[in-house]
């Protein structure tokens, strides 16, 4: 496998090192030409990554973490816990995907600028730590972020006596005037719009004088496996969070526990190989694949059955069997499904019901409006633009099984949509991607994994991950 370094401004620090059919970006996902039959391994998780950045920073004395993902969401994390004061350096590893890091932490301080890029979790996340820094700190990032919602967190730091200067957007950019210490207490706040103004909050919460207590007044709340992500990963660090009633948590204040700790691979990055198999046909296993895991992405081992695929799981090998595929003379069904417990898996899953032979719902998502793009929006558009009949739902998207032709799939700003594209050009030639370098946000991989799961790729060495060097 060949590791790709993407570039470009709004999309990536790396520097340029790109293989011709990825010329600015212009991608024309490849069809499969026969029934897959590939064994993966995915790099790490950027939920897990980004989380146990944030809690090595706010330590009590290093961390490790192993196989950590190196990506474009996790480099910017990087970079702002460094710009914060924290000291992060790489420590070599003979694995594929770049290096192990060693965080230690040391007090924040503020007079610095904090790059978001398109990332929610740094959008989120390190507020709250920010406000434990001495001085002022300003956030900002891409065009495509001052979109996303913030005013929850802008809001309930407010509440918790941060003082920020948002200048009324309620939006990116804005800043905060930390003065070393936040005094924490009760809080009510509305995470309807996402579950990271929660994980945010309570990752940063036991730092707080009086811890907090955190109530959620919204109606519904997307993405409850990720809450449990963040409790999971407070408590392997020694900090027990209760939740006395649904959509209220309680973080005690006390010290966070340094720890070492091996980052899983991303389980919802195999959404994409996976469905791939239903498509072309043939097996797809992913490698790692945990036994236990708060990840959403385990998910997909109950929803790609609804469409037909056979799951079987050797040791931590997992593999999906898709049969004949869709190109083998199979056809996948109209599935009706609610994705609220994991909307990054819906881009890669309405890709699958576009190619179905029957009308599909996929619901529980009108948070996805203010993901990395309006993905809701952004899926129909590109869907129909291929001859599709999709249409918007307030709370999904549904699907009238329609024949797709070849045509442009812009991919505006979001790795998931790039995703979805590779899985319609599978069985629909000649569909043009006008900018695959998105990927980087959280798989800069995914062109190469995409080839070696076709069959088209060279091979690498693990000296290749050199490449990545952009920490
Ligand atoms: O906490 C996290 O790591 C995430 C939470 C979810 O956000 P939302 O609740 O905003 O959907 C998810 O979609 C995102 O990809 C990652
Ligand atoms: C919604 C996503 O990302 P973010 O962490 O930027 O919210 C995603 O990866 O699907």
């Amino acid at each position: 496998m060949q590791v790709f370094r993407y570039s470009g401004p709004e999309f990536s620090p790396y520097e340029t090192d790109r293989e011709p059919e990825v010329d600015e970006g212009f991608w024309v996902a490849p069809t499969a030409a026969a029934p897959v039959s590939a064994e993966l391994s995915l790099p790490g998780s950027k939920s897990l990554t980004n989380r146990e950045l944030v809690l090595s920073a706010l330590a009590t004395g290093p961390s490790i973490l192993r196989l950590p993902l190196h990506s474009r969401d996790s480099a910017l994390m990087v970079e702002a816990l460094r710009s914060l004061g924290t000291t992060i350096s790489e420590v070599p590893n003979d694995e594929p995907f770049g290096p192990d890091l060693e965080i230690v932490p040391q007090a924040f301080t503020g007079g610095v600028s904090v790059d978001c890029g398109l990332a929610g979790t740094v959008m989120r996340f390190l507020p709250p730590l920010a406000a434990l820094a001495t001085g002022p700190v300003t956030f900002d990032g891409d065009e495509g972020a001052r979109r996303r919602p913030m005013r929850t967190t802008i809001e309930s730091l407010r509440a918790l006596g941060v003082d920020v200067d948002d200048d009324g957007r309620s939006a990116l950019p804005f800043s905060l005037h930390g003065t070393g210490e936040v005094e924490g207490g009760e809080v009510s706040i509305d995470a309807s719009a996402s579950s990271q103004f929660v994980s945010g909050l309570l990752l940063s919460a036991p730092r707080f004088a009086n811890g907090l207590t955190l109530r959620h007044t919204g109606e519904k709340l997307p993405s409850l496996p990720h809450i449990e992500m963040t409790i999971d990963a407070l408590a392997s660090r020694g900090v027990t969070v209760s939740s006395p009633e649904t959509g209220v948590w309680v973080v005690p204040p006390g010290p966070i526990a340094a720890r070492e700790v091996t980052i899983e691979p991303d389980l919802s990055n195999a959404a994409p190989f996976l469905a791939a198999a239903l498509v072309a046909g043939g097996r797809v296993s992913i490698r790692h694949w945990p036994h236990d895991t708060t990840q959403v992405g385990d998910d997909l081992l109950d929803l790609l059955p609804l469409w037909g695929a056979t799951v079987t799981r050797d040791g931590d090998t997992v593999t999906i069997d898709g049969g004949d595929g869709l190109l083998g003379g199979g056809s996948l069904p109209g599935v009706d499904v609610d994705l609220s417990r994991g909307g990054e898996l819906a881009p890669a899953l309405v890709a699958l019901a576009a190619l179905a032979s029957g009308p599909s719902t996929i619901t529980g998502i009108a948070h996805l409006r203010g993901h990395e793009t309006d993905r809701l929006a952004a899926l129909v558009a590109e869907i129909n633009g291929l001859g599709g009949r999709a249409t918007e739902l307030d709370d999904g998207i549904r699907l009238e099984p329609s024949p797709l032709h070849a045509g442009k799939w812009k991919t505006y700003g979001d790795h998931r949509m790039a995703h979805a594209a590779a899985i319609i050009g599978l069985a629909v030639p000649d569909v043009e991607l006008d900018d695959v370098r998105v990927v980087s946000k959280t798989l800069p991989e995914f062109v190469a994994l995409w080839d070696d799961l076709l069959g088209r790729t060279v091979t690498t060495s693990p000296a290749d991950t050199s490449l990545l060097g952009f920490l």
